[in-house]
């Protein structure tokens, strides 16, 4: 599997650093605001990526955090007059609701700035006791020029980024390309206490000090938004290598393109977004995942309504053939022996599982692995005209193609979740515990014990805690 990696600008074979697990950190969201069409479909890219790595058998551990205290959250409370922590939290909260709306599979641990303050000031002493941060008259500063290797992510020559750069006056850095790594308070911001007094994180710190504490000094994937690159993880990376002198401190960078609306990136400060929240008033979740697998994560993504409209209509036709397929299931004769059509719509099943396989294992190229799943969609609805009698074992194959392709896109989830009975039996349960509560309230205790003997007789076991009553299935 290849993968390509900003940090060498080339495709390189993916090899773990640990075999069969991969350690991978995204840069989460700065919540002051909902999430647009382009956070998702960097979240949603990585998304893919994650299920893709797990289907081919590693364990993926992943972790994203939340930027919960910064200029512009501190910025929006002002002009709303909320305080910063409670409107963090909102969106925060809406983020994790519009992940979940899109079946972005939750990370493993989502670490906030605002619960990692100590480790945060430890990682900044570290560096100030190596030589490479200095305090300021406003901050404590990374000192850009002592760390050799600044600009090698976004291939950044130092002495010209500064060429005609200063210092700004009421700036405590000594040179113009330093950057915060702690930040003294100005009144009325939120604070925390430090040695350089009261203040609060710089950017970049809070994603090298959770990182490194949650994935170990050097792990696999990083990843981000184009806009990432440089200067966030550039700073990243000068932070860590200097603190913990272990390099590479990450192994393969990967970084998504832009949503663009005619020709701009999609952002808050431009105002021309489109929120998760409108589109899904129109769209399915699926129909937006399917809109941005049609593209490779790297390349731009242009935003329009037809280009939506479109993916809709695509991603109809593959339900259709897998509705068509289930009906004739129905009627599908058991396969005593195959004819020259069920040999020919198994090779296009085989070749289309190679072709998805050797894109995905291109870079994670969704674009170029959508196409054998439109050549399996075509051939079953060819076969299913042309053949009066259709052979069960062969439907089953492209049904399994279907479903596989499904899990690594997070496509067809509804149709294929194997525990759909599952998920009913559950809500009844629950409802039959909100019926005995009811009953027991109004002191209705007979048919309440009913309820109880009934369910444990069907092999459900109510137990009253002081927590509420909980079920758990029993067999004996
Ligand atoms: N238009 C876009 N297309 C793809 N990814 C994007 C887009 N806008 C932001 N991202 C990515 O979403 C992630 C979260 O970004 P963040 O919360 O910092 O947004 P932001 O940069 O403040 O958003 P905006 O650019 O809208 O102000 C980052 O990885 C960022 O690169
Ligand atoms: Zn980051």
């Amino acid at each position: 599997m290849k993968v390509y990696n900003t940090l060498t600008r080339e495709k390189e074979e993916f090899v773990p650093l640990r075999e069969g697990e991969v350690r991978m950190y995204v840069c989460g969201p700065t919540v002051y605001d909902y999430t647009h069409l382009g956070h998702a479909r960097t979240y949603v890219a990585f998304d893919v990526i994650r299920r893709y790595l797990e289907h081919k058998g590693y364990s993926v551990l992943m972790v994203m955090n939340f930027t919960d205290i910064d200029d512009k959250i501190i910025r929006r409370a002002n002009e709303t007059g909320e305080d910063p922590k409670k409107l963090a939290d909102k969106f925060m909260h809406y983020f994790l609701e519009d992940m979940a709306a899109l079946k972005v599979k939750p990370a493993d641990i989502y670490p906030r700035v605002t619960e990692h303050i100590q480790e945060i000031i430890s990682f900044v002493e570290k560096l100030e006791e190596k030589g490479y941060a200095y305090e300021g008259s406003d901050g404590v500063y990374f000192e850009v020029k002592k760390f050799k290797d600044y600009g090698k992510l976004g291939k950044i020559n130092l002495e010209e980024l500064t060429a005609g750069a200063r210092v700004e006056p009421g700036e405590g850095k000594k040179n113009p390309e330093d950057f915060a790594l702690w930040k003294k308070a100005k009144p009325g911001e939120p604070k925390w206490e430090s040695p350089w007094g009261e203040g609060r994180p710089g950017w970049h710190i809070e994603c090298s000090t959770m990182s490194t504490k949650y994935l170990g000094e050097q792990f696999d994937i990083h990843g981000g938004g184009n806009d990432l690159i440089f200067p966030h993880h550039e700073n990243e990376i000068a932070q860590t290598e200097a603190c913990t002198g272990k390099i590479p401190w990450v192994k393969y960078w990967l970084h998504t393109g832009f949503v663009m609306v005619r020709g701009e990136k999609m952002s808050k400060s431009l105002g021309n977004f489109v929120t998760i929240r409108e589109l899904l008033d129109r769209y399915s979740p699926e129909v937006l995942r399917f809109f941005v697998l049609q593209r490779h994560y790297r390349s731009p993504l242009d935003y329009t309504e037809e280009g939506i409209q479109h993916a809709k209509n695509n991603l109809e036709r593959l339900y259709n053939t897998i509705e068509n397929i289930r009906i004739a299931l129905k009627n599908a004769k058991t396969p005593f022996k195959w004819g020259e059509e069920e040999f020919e719509l198994y090779e296009t099943i085989r070749k289309a599982k190679r072709k998805f396989y050797e894109a995905m294992d291109d870079d994670f190229n969704t674009a170029e692995a959508m196409k054998p799943i439109f050549e399996v969609s075509n051939a079953v609805n060819a076969y299913l005209t042309k053949v009066e009698k259709p052979k069960e074992s062969v439907l089953r194959k492209a049904l399994e193609f279907f479903k596989m392709v499904g899990e690594v896109f997070g496509l067809f989830e509804d149709y294929f979740k194997e525990d759909k009975g599952e998920s009913k039996e559950e809500e009844l349960i629950e409802l039959l515990i909100q019926v005995r509560a009811e009953l027991r309230k109004q002191k209705n205790f007979a048919l309440a014990d009913e309820i109880r003997a009934k369910l444990r007789e069907l092999g459900i076991q109510l137990e009253d805690t002081p927590k509420g009553t909980i079920w758990k299935k029993v067999t004996v």
